[in-house]
């Protein structure tokens, strides 16, 4: 195992991350202890996913940082999806599903028996591949959430929330004069930004995004990709991608999976500069995936 965080420099940097080996398969996060704990929002300890007894998710550690994007690259079937949704324990509907490990958020069990899992997917809330609006209006689907979760008092509060989650995902512009329009007239990338707005209207610490531009146009995807970037400071972002571009462009940190590894963990330039695991040399150089 080894550790890369800088602990000699007068001011030691905020975040560091350890480069997770695949050496002993433990993958432990050395770096954790350097950097400032509350930094730090989710924590992964040892976790293994089954699927019945297929392993999907072999002893991985990961580290998720307020404020960072952190990108889940990797093969198809590594098992990226399944690691990203254990995180708000979206595999709990999959009744074959199993998990060993412990998984943190600020330093709470998310797993723990006494923890709501509806509360816990408004803290952590998900944004998938094809965009999902409810078929409801435009401003339905960003209030029902606040609604549910009694975070608006009134009207008024509600449609301040609805206006304020649609200018965060860069919105508010397109739809300000149809919010009563259905959510599913909407064109692709702008059903992506209302799905992201409704993530938002309930307050999040932590977005997690599973291929958020597979179903879109180079232009929607940008638009997406400018708005994690805008998005980063509030929030801590993971995102599962295809696109190693994808992943060099928006990410601070980027994890690489193979068959269920965790095979390397690290700052975004170093995975794809300067790669200390061969096997993600030969992914990032093209050879496989
Ligand atoms: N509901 C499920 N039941 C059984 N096996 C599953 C289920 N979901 C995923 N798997 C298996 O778990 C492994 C990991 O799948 P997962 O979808 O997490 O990988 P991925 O890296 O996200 O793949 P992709 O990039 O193709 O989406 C694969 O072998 C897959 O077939």
């Amino acid at each position: 195992m080894q550790e890369t965080a800088q602990t000699s420099s007068p001011v030691p940097p905020p975040i560091d991350i350890a480069a997770h080996g695949e050496q002993d398969g433990s993958a432990s996060n050395v770096a954790a202890e350097n950097v400032e704990a509350a930094k730090v929002k989710m924590r992964a300890s040892d976790v293994s996913i089954y699927y019945g007894e297929k392993k999907a998710i072999d002893n991985v550690s990961v580290d998720v940082f307020s404020e960072y994007v952190t990108a889940f690259i990797g093969p198809s079937g590594c098992g990226k999806s399944t690691f990203l949704r254990a995180l708000n324990r979206m595999n709990d509907t999959i009744p074959s599903a199993r998990y060993t490990g412990k998984i943190e958020l600020d330093g709470e069990d998310i797993y723990a028996s006494g923890m709501d899992v509806v509360q816990l997917r408004a803290r952590v809330g998900m944004v998938f591949q094809k965009p999902n609006p409810f078929p409801k209006s435009i401003y339905d689907n960003i209030a029902y959430g606040p609604k549910i979760h009694g975070l608006a008092e009134s009207k008024s509060e509600l449609d301040a929330i609805v206006e304020k989650s649609l200018r965060r995902a860069g919105l508010w512009e397109e739809v300000k004069d149809r919010l009563s329009d259905s959510g599913t007239a909407l064109s692709g990338g702008q059903q992506q930004r209302l799905c992201i707005a409704r993530a938002i209207a309930v307050d999040p610490e932590v977005i997690l995004m599973d291929e958020p531009c597979s179903a879109l146009d180079p232009i929607a995807t940008a638009k997406i990709e400018e708005l994690i970037h805008e998005l980063r400071g509030r929030y801590a972002i993971v995102i599962v991608t295809h696109s190693m571009q994808q992943a060099a462009r928006v990410s601070q940190r980027t994890a690489f999976f193979h068959l269920g590894n965790l095979v390397e963990y690290g700052h975004t330039s170093d995975i794809f500069t300067n790669p200390k695991q061969q096997r993600t040399q030969d992914y990032i150089t093209g050879r496989y995936g």
